[in-house]
């Protein structure tokens, strides 16, 4: 995938969630410390910390606003084709998964549901009402547990298969979790379910069901449609106003993901009371959110601008690298609890909070390097097909002969027919090599397992094998990236042939043109003469 720069960075959004006092706060007689001004997005802490955010939302405020105000407009932008992330930060027990909506969803009714639910809800809802273009969604769902990462939709994946890398764009991508392809709302949210079910959870003072990992629930979003089913739409719906500047032959591609974070609490082990695991748990999760405030500190305070920001200094960091300082939209809501006994916690959150909002990201939409390639062309192509057209016209103006006319007309459709073919079978073998390697993928997990008889797993190495060997030999010597490019440079030599076959038409119709134009004054000489 390619990415295509917007112009303007945006800053990360910062919301600050009040959550309620619990019952057991009151209980032990806790008051309130911290207010919202009315009509402003401006809280205080005690008497006179005061802070503003891109938005404060009061103990009252549900979870549909939390959506509306933080998430919508993310969704919004990545079926544009930006990446996003919302993440959920704060102290133990403040109200992170409880916003992100990960935990335990069996037990909550429909308004209770968190930003997750409610998201893909949102995408489901996009994609159903959209009739021409195709989807493909897909969500993985990791935590990372002591600084190891765990598939929480693979609970028997060890720990050592999945990896945070970068790719060759300098993306962020988790490698080796298992993806898997929804076709539906409910598929996903069985998924979310299983797996917010197996995440590390345990009780300590602060919290009942406190999460002990960081987790991260990933959403790919793909999306392929051509301007010639537009086209058929609107003629369909006689919209004919709205057809201009569609082009049938264009296909656009656009890849984007979103992540939704939920981080584990920042915790007291003296308030926790946690000893033995839980407080190597603790200790884990204290530094893996010391390096992303770090981080956060880093990219967010002006004066340390130009330093090196310490990405590489935990797992959850690396994750988040694109979401912070990178190419994504990031929304991070802060939870704060609003009981007086939580003051030094709730003022630290939200002094982190306030450098985040200084972070700056330049969101980009990724689009797939190839179709950007081939809509260059193809409007090339288009040009010169224009051009050719007027061309004839001239002609025809100027008395050119019906030879001349039918030869750049044969020209032309050659010219598209060729154009035709090698985008056909471009985009046919680009189809079946993303297949190939699909099954090669999952075909190599499935490689000496003992439900395969004998004959069948030498038969699947054998397709693997042979698989491998067309892989390096296509083209021998070329890396995939070579290959592609190549291919490109194939589908420019056709252009810049049909260009000079257009060059000398122009050059023949010009001739013609003085031919016409000499005999012409001929004519009229000789009946002078006559
Ligand atoms: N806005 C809210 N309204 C009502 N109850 C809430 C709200 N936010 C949190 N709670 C309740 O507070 C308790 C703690 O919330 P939650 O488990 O989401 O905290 P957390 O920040 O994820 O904690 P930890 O970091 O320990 O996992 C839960 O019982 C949850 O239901």
């Amino acid at each position: 995938m390619e990415s295509q720069a917007e112009s303007k960075e945006v800053n990360v959004r910062v919301a600050v969630r009040i959550r309620p006092l619990l019952p057991k706060e009151k209980l032990n007689g806790e008051e309130v410390c911290v207010r919202v001004v009315p009509n402003s997005n401006q809280l205080v802490m005690g008497k006179d910390r005061a802070f503003t955010f891109d938005n404060v939302l009061s103990s009252k405020t549900t979870q549909e606003e939390v959506f509306q105000l933080c998430v919508e407009p993310l969704v919004k932008s990545c079926f544009e084709g930006y990446n996003a992330t919302v993440f959920a930060y704060g102290q133990t027990g403040s109200g992170k998964t409880y916003t992100i909506g990960g935990g335990n969803i069996s037990s909550l009714t429909e308004e209770e549901y968190g930003v997750i639910p409610r998201a893909i809800k949102q995408m489901f809802d996009i994609i159903n009402a959209e009739q021409n273009i195709s989807f493909c969604v897909k969500v993985s769902y990791v935590e990372i547990y002591k600084e190891e990462l765990q598939d929480l939709l693979d609970v028997d994946k060890s720990s050592k298969e999945i990896h945070v890398r970068e790719d060759d764009k300098g993306n962020t991508v988790i490698i080796g979790a298992r993806e898997v392809e929804c076709s539906t709302l409910d598929e996903m949210m069985s998924l979310l379910e299983a797996g917010s079910a197996v995440r590390h959870t345990g009780s300590t003072q602060m919290n009942e069901h406190s999460s002990r990992s960081h987790s991260v629930f990933t959403v790919v979003i793909s999306q392929t449609w051509t301007e010639g089913d537009v086209l058929a739409t609107k003629r369909k719906q006689s919209q004919s106003e709205s057809i201009d500047g569609l082009d049938e032959e264009i296909t656009h591609n656009t890849c984007a993901k979103f992540h939704f974070v939920d981080l584990a609490g920042s915790e007291r082990a003296h308030k926790t009371g946690n000893v033995g695991d839980r407080f190597k748990e603790s200790v884990h999760i204290n530094s893996g959110l010391l390096s992303l405030g770090n981080v956060i500190s880093a990219l967010g305070d002006p004066k340390k601008k130009s330093t090196h920001i310490p990405y590489r200094e935990s797992k959850i960091t690396r994750i988040l690298k694109d979401s912070l300082g990178g190419n994504a939209k990031t929304v991070m809501i802060c939870c704060i609890s609003p009981s007086t006994a939580s003051f030094d916690e709730s003022l630290n959150a939200l002094k982190y909070a306030n450098r985040a909002r200084n972070i700056k990201n330049l969101p980009i939409i990724n689009r797939d390097i190839q179709s950007i390639r081939f809509e260059e062309m193809q409007s090339e192509i288009k040009a010169l097909r224009e051009e050719l057209a007027r061309q004839r016209t001239s002609i025809l103006s100027a008395g050119g002969t019906e030879i001349d006319l039918e030869k750049a007309h044969k020209d032309a459709s050659q010219i598209k027919k060729l154009e035709e073919k090698v985008i056909r079978l471009q985009t046919e073998c680009g189809h079946y090599r993303v297949i190939a390697e699909e099954a090669y993928k999952q075909l190599i997990q499935i490689q000496g397992k003992d439900f395969l008889s004998r004959s069948q797993d030498i038969r699947l190495k054998d397709w693997l094998d042979l698989m491998e060997e067309i892989k390096n030999k296509v083209p021998s010597t070329l890396s995939r990236d070579q290959w592609e490019s190549q291919t490109i440079k194939d589908l420019q030599s056709e252009l810049r042939k049909a260009r000079e076959d257009l060059k000398n038409d122009e050059e023949i119709f010009a001739d013609k043109t003085k031919e016409v134009k000499e005999l012409k004054a001929r004519n009229v000489e000789l009946v002078r003469h006559l």
